[in-house]
């Protein structure tokens, strides 16, 4: 195997690593070059839609014909869907939430809420709201609701409010304690959410120590008239911001649905924003090695349609990333999971998304991973340098055991169970690949969601589905929608 080509290394450092996908008993030069036609195709139709936004086969919910303009939201212009008004308004925003509001609640399911969390997770950590208000540097709490249509944790968020509230340091009778509800829905009617909020927003109303504010973040609905969000918006007169026209939510994260989150916590937007762009533009060379995207794309392509790999474990070695393997759920099953191929015919296309995190599932999945079924693809992302590294001590000299790992760096012990996992499963004939983030930070999770987001739209053209559509969720919906009616008739509360 040509070891040079094991690796696209980026300029910025962020690095793909297909070692364990390509070469003898795996992905080879002559499969490849099999599909070198629809590769070309498939790169084709990708720069079409970057300069024009048209995909051919693609059409809206309603049948009519729908652009895809996500790759146009890493460049901020003055006409573009991120424009410096635009990002200048988010940044303001932030600004006058920050020190004033003291509880921020999102509510949104799937694309109006995994990439949030993905932001949330990666710049506040778990401790976010537990924190006092000067380690939040002025910041809200933040709470997520209405990804669910779950009781108890409604009813808990609301009683979590009031203990907030309760704990506040100043006098509530001066001061209610002020917490802002975003809600965040492109369609403006989506159940779950909606639900979430109305139950919270009608609880939190009756409650003489808090105040409530709504923003609502939506799309028009089909014809371009204002969603019901946005015409709730228009008449209670709450500030708006815009999922567009011709991003569908698991795309959304580089919109203001993804941004308002950004703005409200204090992450930094344009160099997440920065980092999209970067590997936008790296992913516009046609060279197969040079384009990660791409790459990744035609690797886990191949590995599907030729050796069975039909799921793919997403495994990230780091805590505060497993919502990014939760995004990729929804990125990966909506895009790719499709009946039909863009001629109608039938194809039942998709790979299984599976949510893993290292190390904790190397003590749950990796039996399955190493010995089971031979249909997987995993897909690891590491860290190269952490701000944080506790070096392991010698706490228990006389533990022999133990006393084995001090002087170790924790991040190095780290790497070294993640890449014994990856050579264990690659002698087995296991695929699995590496993206290498240099660091954490804003500007290197652009590029590794962007990388995600467009490699999708590569492996659609591959396949040739419609990435961009979701009809199979239409399925649940339209026997959903008449047992609540019935559901509403029978009720007697
Ligand atoms: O943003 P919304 O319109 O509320 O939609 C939220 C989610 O709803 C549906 O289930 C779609 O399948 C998802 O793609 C979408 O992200």
């Amino acid at each position: 195997m040509d070891k040079n080509k094991a690796k696209v290394v980026l300029d910025s450092g962020i690095t793909f690593d297909y070692t364990n996908l390509y070469g003898d008993t795996k992905v080879t030069d002559a499969d490849l070059a099999d599909v070198a036609a629809k590769l070309a195709r498939s790169h084709q139709a990708v720069a079409e839609m970057r300069l024009n936004g048209e995909v051919r086969g693609h059409v809206s919910k309603d049948g009519s014909p729908e652009k895809v303009l996500f790759t146009e939201l890493p460049y901020v212009k003055t006409g573009n869907l991120n424009s410096p008004e635009s990002i200048n308004r988010l940044k303001q925003f932030g600004q006058t939430v920050r020190n004033q509001v003291d509880a921020v609640i999102s509510f949104g399911i799937g694309g109006s809420y995994l990439g949030n969390k993905v932001l949330f997770d990666v710049h506040c950590g778990e401790f976010w709201n537990s924190k006092s208000t000067e380690a939040r540097r002025g910041y809200p709490k933040l709470y997520f609701s209405g990804n669910n249509i779950d009781p108890r944790r409604t009813t808990e968020i609301i009683e979590q409010l009031q203990a907030d509230a309760a704990c506040s340091l100043y006098d509530l009778t001066t001061r209610p304690y002020r917490v802002m509800l975003i809600v965040i829905s492109k369609s403006g009617a989506t159940l779950d959410t909606m639900a979430a909020f109305m139950v919270i927003y009608e609880a939190l109303q009756q409650l003489p120590q808090i105040s409530v504010e709504v923003v609502a973040v939506t799309g028009p609905a089909a014809g371009g008239a204002p969603s019901l969000l946005g015409r709730l918006a228009a008449e209670y007169d709450w500030p708006a911001f815009q999922v567009p026209d011709g991003v569908g939510g698991r795309f959304s994260v580089f919109s203001e649905v993804g941004l308002i989150t950004a703005a409200c916590i204090g992450f930094d937007i344009d160099q997440f924003l920065a980092g999209a762009r970067s590997m936008d533009e790296a992913c516009q060379s046609g060279e197969l090695w040079r384009n990660p995207a791409l790459l990744n794309a035609a690797l886990k392509y191949i590995s599907a349609v030729k050796y069975g790999r039909s799921c793919e474990v997403f495994m990230p070695y780091a805590d505060y990333l497993k919502s990014v393997a939760e995004w990729y759920v929804q990125l990966l099953a909506e895009s790719l999971g499709k009946r039909f191929d863009k001629d109608g015919g039938l194809k039942f296309y998709g790979r299984t998304p599976v949510v893993a995190v290292g190390t904790t599932d190397m003590h749950a999945q990796t039996q399955l991973h190493q010995d089971g079924p031979r249909d997987k693809v995993i897909q690891f992302v590491a860290i190269g340098e952490w701000n944080n590294d506790p070096v392991i001590p010698d706490a228990f000299p006389k533990a022999a055991g133990l006393s084995a790992l001090a002087g170790i760096g924790m991040s190095a012990a780290l790497e070294v169970a993640r890449s014994a996992n990856a050579e264990a499963l690659a002698r087995d004939c296991r695929f699995n690949a590496t993206i290498v983030l240099p660091r954490l930070s804003a500007f290197y999770l652009g590029q590794l969601l962007y990388m995600l987001a467009l490699s999708v739209a590569y492996e659609g053209e591959l396949a040739n589905v419609d990435a961009f559509d979701q009809p199979g969720v239409e399925a649940y919906k339209r026997l959903m929608g008449p047992s609540l009616k019935q559901l509403k008739l029978t009720s007697k509360r």
